[in-house]
């Protein structure tokens, strides 16, 4: 049967790649958002036109830019062969966040003057403003990150409003419905891609959920005012979390504190509370308030023995212990533990958290022995660590805004730090959709797992303010300058937060990463693979090490073990000494090298780049690179019509062409990536028929690596002072190490399996899988 319609776009296609397909999905982005532009131009500040009912709810039916495409995606050789995870069955849902970036309202609802959905104007903020509203209908998904309610005000009129979904995730209920009273503060009126205009919210504090019986709401709205007493109120309360709506129960004993009478308001009956609202709060993971209403729930003990009073005791604290453990703060938590064993030296939950407190204490002073700690099991998931960071710490630089430095000397192969992410998404294990957000103003989109990040950023912060300071110190890119105040403020109960922000931090600071199949037995070995690859890959915020900055002659590499990070030293760094790390897989043509760095902002200054930059070689030698690339594409064809030996001199020309373009007057004792490849190439070629040329091509894969390696036949001496520690190189090392064995020289042979191992730890952060890989010694 064949249709006359025409088919949508996409489905024209037999097959597609993620690549065509991101491509098709910008280039009808680009359209959308010049057409909204246009149209946000033309209506900006002209009346509202009131919709009728009818049509606000027909406006409810999912519509805006959300893709399934159904043609399953193949895996080609395309451009971007870092894209790893299986592509079958893969979709694409993408959406625009349709506001340009914006701040927060910062007023308290008390200052905002009350206005009326027929007084909005298109395309404006309406500042000093606030809409009164309640929800007619259930939620419906408006686009794949946008929630879209039919909303109408005290005077009957209705309007469509979206509430971007950080705002819905980090409203404590999770899901608005029918019927919920809340107020838009300082709404913003904006145009959609369908000619209409809808109210939207995107920062999570500017919508306020108001109780049925607020006195705020008019009257004909308002129930009557539930008149329970603060006893009553705390029993609504232990029935709510009997029953495990948290939620509820936390606004019950809200509820009963501020329901308690001056005469009610003793030191007993207001503890019980705290104490109660602090269990709810644990369980929501609200750990500030859960904290602090824990330690309002300690009762001073009476002089004589109060049985009691001790048993409350040890709850309340037993509480603070635990918000205090998940806020990273362990000196709280093990003192909140220790006036527990004062008083009841046998309990055994907290011994058993006592101790587990003490090991992180242990932790953050000497570091974890992580792969003891954990096992390879703890891979994708969140471990039970403490951060280790004494031994770094952030200063400013001369010219890249804030470094890391080393406070004390670091020996090649140290730990510098292992820090536990602050948010963390591991990789999804059947990723059939992905996310695309590309606010119209913006150049670049926040795709797949990033998103994720931005989300429980955003939820972790708005649940405990007080962690605001750690992210909102983060460089947040040009737009964003410093924030002189780090503190969030807290508004109405809710802690002001620009998500627009957080987005832009999150671009600049997170790790993502992918296992590469090449580097899966290197065990934890990862990849930092932002933009695009970061689709598949697990994804994290760690705060501290995002003051560390780039140098493709970096002195630490870092690795992931579960959701910790860990930075090795590559060569000893001295105290003082700044901290650099790869923020990009390096690439040795310095075009391509470069181009991924200013998606950071910054052109690489380290001698390596200053070399590339100025060798007058350099085009000659990125020719010459594209020729090889050309040639490896090619070589199941090569092979077969030429012989192998013919087929490696092909390679070793080459190899003595793209030499030449590194003149020793601007590489010295640089690595030489261009050669790379090509040697790689040939010690594998030559491994079985002629095992010494093998050797050397994979003593100069090494040297291309920047490492200078001098042997006798029983010792070596190596220079590392700008070498990059690689899975090639551990892979070259131990080819040698095996040759020297095989040729009688076992001392020799077992110390550069040392060096290889050592190397090996550095580029996967533990020693696991390294005997699998290469055998006992
Ligand atoms: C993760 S932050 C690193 C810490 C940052 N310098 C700060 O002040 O907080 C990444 C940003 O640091 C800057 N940066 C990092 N490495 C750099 C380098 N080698 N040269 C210039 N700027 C660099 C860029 O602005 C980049 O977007």
């Amino acid at each position: 049967m064949t249709s006359t319609s025409s088919p949508p776009p996409y489905t024209a296609q037999p097959t597609i790649t993620v690549a065509q397909k991101l491509e098709l999905v910008q280039a009808e982005l680009e359209v959308a958002k010049l057409r909204l532009r246009k149209q946000a131009g033309e209506r900006q500040g002209k009346q509202r036109v009131a919709s009728s009912r009818r049509a606000v709810l027909q406006r409810l039916v999912p519509r805006v830019v959300k893709q399934a495409l159904s043609p399953p995606l193949e895996q080609t050789s395309s451009p971007v062969p870092e894209i790893h995870a299986p592509l079958d069955h893969r979709r694409i849902a993408w959406n625009m966040i349709l506001s340009e970036e914006h701040p927060p309202s910062g007023s308290a609802l008390a200052s905002l003057k009350k206005m009326m959905l027929r007084d909005l104007s298109m395309e404006t903020h309406h500042s000093g403003k606030m809409l009164l509203l309640r929800t007619i209908t259930a939620s419906s998904m408006h686009s794949s990150m946008q929630t879209a309610y039919a909303v109408e005000d005290e005077r009957g009129d209705i309007e469509l409003l979206t509430i971007h979904d950080f705002a819905v995730t980090t409203h404590p209920s999770k899901a608005i419905q029918n019927g919920t009273f809340f107020v838009v503060k300082e709404p913003f009126y904006r145009s959609v891609l369908d000619e209409d205009c809808v109210l939207c919210v995107d920062h999570p504090s500017d919508i306020v959920f108001l109780d049925a019986d607020s006195p705020i709401l008019p009257d004909a709205w308002r129930s009557e005012v539930i008149d329970r007493s603060s006893v009553e109120w705390k029993q609504a309360g232990n029935h709510a979390l009997q029953d495990q709506q948290f939620v509820e129960a936390e606004r019950c004993y809200s509820r009963a504190l501020s329901a308690l009478t001056a005469a009610q308001a003793d030191d007993f009956a207001r503890g019980i509370i705290h104490r109660n609202r602090a269990q709810a709060r644990l369980c929501l993971h609200r750990h500030d308030g859960a904290y602090s209403d824990a330690l309002a729930g300690v009762r001073v003990l009476p002089k004589q023995p109060d049985p009691l009073a001790e048993i409350q005791n040890v709850r309340a604290l037993y509480r603070a212990g635990r918000a205090a453990y998940e806020l990273g703060a362990f000196d709280n938590a093990l003192s909140a533990y220790k006036s527990i064993t004062a008083i009841s030296p046998f309990n055994e939950d907290c011994l058993r958290e006592l101790k587990r407190t003490q090991s992180r204490i242990v932790e953050q002073t000497t570091g974890v022995n992580i792969w003891k700690a954990t096992g390879p099991s703890a891979h994708g998931t969140k471990v039970d660590h403490a951060d280790f960071l004494r031994r770094t710490e952030a200063r400013q630089t001369a010219h890249h805004g804030r470094g890391l430095f080393a406070v004390e000397a670091i020996p090649c192969g140290d730990i510098v730090l292992s820090e536990k992410a602050l948010a963390f998404v591991p990789s999804p294990v059947d990723p059939k959709t992905f996310n695309l957000v590309i606010p119209p103003g913006a150049t670049r989109g926040t795709f797949g797992t990033q998103i994720d990040i931005w989300t429980e950023v955003i939820q972790r912060i708005v649940a405990d303010p007080s962690i605001a300071p750690k992210v909102l110190s983060l460089y947040a890119g040009p737009n964003y300058p410093p924030l002189e105040n780090l503190d969030v403020p807290i508004v109405d109960g809710s802690p002001v937060l620009d998500i627009f922000r957080i987005e832009n931090i999150i671009e600049y600071n997170s790790f993502g990463y992918g296992h590469d199949p090449e580097l899966t037995s290197f065990g934890n070995a990862a990849l930092t693979t932002p933009g695009l690859n970061n689709m598949d890959g697990s994804m994290g915020l760690w705060v501290h090490c995002s003051a560390m900055n780039h140098s493709c002659l970096f002195n630490a590499e870092h690795s992931f073990i579960g959701d910790m990070i860990i930075f090795r030293a590559t060569r000893d760094i001295a105290k003082d000494e700044e901290i650099t790390t790869l923020y990009k897989e390096i690439n040795a043509d310095y075009d391509i090298r470069d181009a991924a760095l200013r998606t950071w902002g910054f052109s690489c200054d380290c001698k390596l780049c200053e070399a590339d930059r100025t060798c007058p070689e350099t085009p000659t030698r990125k020719h010459l690179m594209e020729q090889t690339r050309d040639l490896l594409l090619q070589l199941p064809l090569i092979k077969a019509l030429v012989e192998p030996r013919t087929a490696v001199m092909m390679f070793e020309d080459l190899l003595v062409k793209i030499e030449k373009t590194y003149p020793e007057e601007y590489y010295h004792n640089l690595p030489r990536l261009g050669l790379i490849t090509l040697h790689r190439y040939c010690a594998f070629a030559y491994a079985r028929a002629e095992p010494e040329k093998s050797i050397e091509h994979a003593l100069a894969c090494i040297e291309a690596h920047g490492y200078k390696f001098t042997m006798t036949d029983d010792n070596f001496e190596i220079d590392r002072t700008n070498a990059m520690s690689a899975p090639q190189v551990v892979d070259q090392l131990m080819n040698v190490s095996r040759y020297k064995a095989m040729k009688g020289q076992t001392i020799l042979a077992g110390k550069i399996r040392e060096l290889a191992l050592q190397i090996y730890i550095i580029v996967n952060g533990e020693p696991s899988g390294f005997q699998t890989r290469y055998g006992k010694a």
